[in-house]
């Protein structure tokens, strides 16, 4: 189902996905405007599969499975399939396939944020902070309609019903806290489930982390779990991941790793790192996570370091390194309203490449690097392989061990042999999940 028919304003320039803006010059690329429009409905539509993560560092997958199963079946109105990926022994996928979309609508709203909203229709919950307004007189245990508030003009703690063309119906809830516990006291952030999800109009089976003890499971898209299973962390290595928060990355680079080896996780702002290690501790991660700016994490004049002391990093230092970098987010599904100017979107290339500068030369010779965003755009994603290739020609891009993707877009130097190297995620991919690009690089021995 799709949601609005385009998530993005209507003076968005279509041009930022498509064309690589270098220097001021502009390329195409000749994805049609056909395929486009289907990108952009595929953006406004929810995966019909969750997929989760088991952390075998402190459960195992029968476990899960039997978990989820019998939650299933005593707290849901429809029975999803759930099975093992027949990719990863380690992640299991529930299918909403047929549940109904259909059903009554109650007299009592929510309103909640698009970011909520979106969540809510790939199947959580809602948190206490992304609720804007709640009528008053809703009592616990009271059925609610949910909608999003797609022209962001609810004011938070409205109490009245919420007067605007705009408002999207996402689906039906049943109440779990009031109005004075939600929007009660200044300087206290309200925290818990706020509303239980029952039904959504994405069709998507609630499902939450919670069933089970904190850090068995993870929600994680599939691509993101590729991602790492390509980046192929082993036991021993020395590894680094450079734009790490919240540690959904890292977690499984260190259960990949058995906790054996060096695996140094790196974020720029201080709230960040303490979400990374708050994962990490949860998930029972052995990790040496340091607040630094990844862009100046190497000392070309520094001969050895102790790696586990922390930035700054003498050159060639790490075996595999993942570059998990901050983009534009256009691979978020499904989405409701993008706010994104054109110069914020433009940003981000000069970012990546000056992160991709520090990885190429902080890998060791041999070493794998895996680049990785979750946005839709050919700059960010072929075009930064294209440049990188131009100009560390030690580098090589190799051949995933797994893929599940589409190739890359035409438009930049690539051609067609190395564009069948990367992997992009969109409408056309085998797996049905959000926008996500990656590519593996070897630094030639
Ligand atoms: C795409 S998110 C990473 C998600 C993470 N890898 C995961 O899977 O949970 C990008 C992260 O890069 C961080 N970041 C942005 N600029 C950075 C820089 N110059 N150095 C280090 N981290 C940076 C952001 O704070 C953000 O947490």
């Amino acid at each position: 189902m799709v949601y609005p028919n385009s998530p993005f304003k209507i003076t968005f320039n279509n041009k930022l996905i498509t064309h690589l803006f270098i220097d001021d010059s502009v390329t195409k690329t000749s994805v049609s405007n056909e395929e486009l429009l289907k990108i952009q409905q595929w953006l406004c539509s929810s995966p019909k599969i969750t997929s989760l993560r088991v952390n075998t560092l402190k459960t195992n997958i029968a476990k899960v499975l039997k978990v989820l199963n019998t939650h299933f079946a005593e707290n849901c109105n429809y029975t999803p399939n759930v099975y093992i990926h027949p990719s990863f022994t380690n992640v299991i996928i529930i299918d909403s396939g047929n549940c109904s979309t259909e059903f009554e609508k109650f007299d009592k709203e929510i309103i909640v944020d698009t970011d909520c909203a979106s969540a809510i229709l790939r199947g959580a919950h809602i948190y206490a902070p992304g609720v804007l307004g709640m009528v008053s007189g809703c009592q616990v245990n009271e059925n609610v309609s949910i909608y999003a508030d797609v022209a962001k003009k609810c004011k938070k703690g409205l109490q009245r019903i919420y007067e605007n063309d705009f408002k999207i119906f996402i689906g039906n809830g049943v109440v779990k806290m009031q109005r004075h516990q939600l929007f009660a006291t200044e300087n206290i952030t309200p925290s818990g489930i706020a509303v239980e999800v029952t039904d959504t109009i994405s069709g998507c089976v609630p499902i939450n982390e919670n069933i089970l003890p904190i850090g068995e499971i993870l929600l994680q898209n599939i691509p993101s779990i590729l991602c790492v299973h390509n980046l192929n962390p082993k036991s021993g290595d020395v590894v680094l991941d450079m734009c790490a928060s919240p540690g959904n990355k890292t977690t499984h680079i260190s259960e990949l790793m058995q906790n054996k080896g060096i695996l140094i996780a790196i974020d720029k702002t201080p709230k960040k790192v303490a979400q990374l290690q708050k994962r990490c501790e949860d998930f029972g991660a052995k990790v040496y996570s340091f607040q630094a700016d990844s862009t100046a994490i190497l000392s070309d004049t520094l001969s050895c370091s102790n790696i586990i002391d922390g930035p700054p990093f003498s050159p060639q230092s790490f075996d595999k390194i993942l570059l998990d970098a901050p983009c534009s987010v256009l691979g978020k599904r499904p989405q409701l309203a993008n706010r994104l100017s054109e110069n914020e979107i433009k940003s981000f290339v000069p970012l990546q490449r000056k992160l991709f500068e520090s990885a190429a030369k902080l890998l060791k010779p041999g070493g794998i690097m895996v680049y990785s965003t979750c946005t839709i755009t050919l700059s960010e994603n072929e075009g930064i392989v294209a440049w990188a290739l131009k100009n560390f020609n030690f580098l090589e891009l190799v051949q995933p061990d797994l893929s599940l993707g589409e190739p890359g877009w035409p438009g930049t130097s690539l051609s067609d042999e190395t564009r069948s190297l990367v992997q992009r995620f969109g409408p056309n991919s085998e797996v049905d999940s959000v926008g996500f690009f990656f590519a593996v690089f070897k630094k030639k021995t």
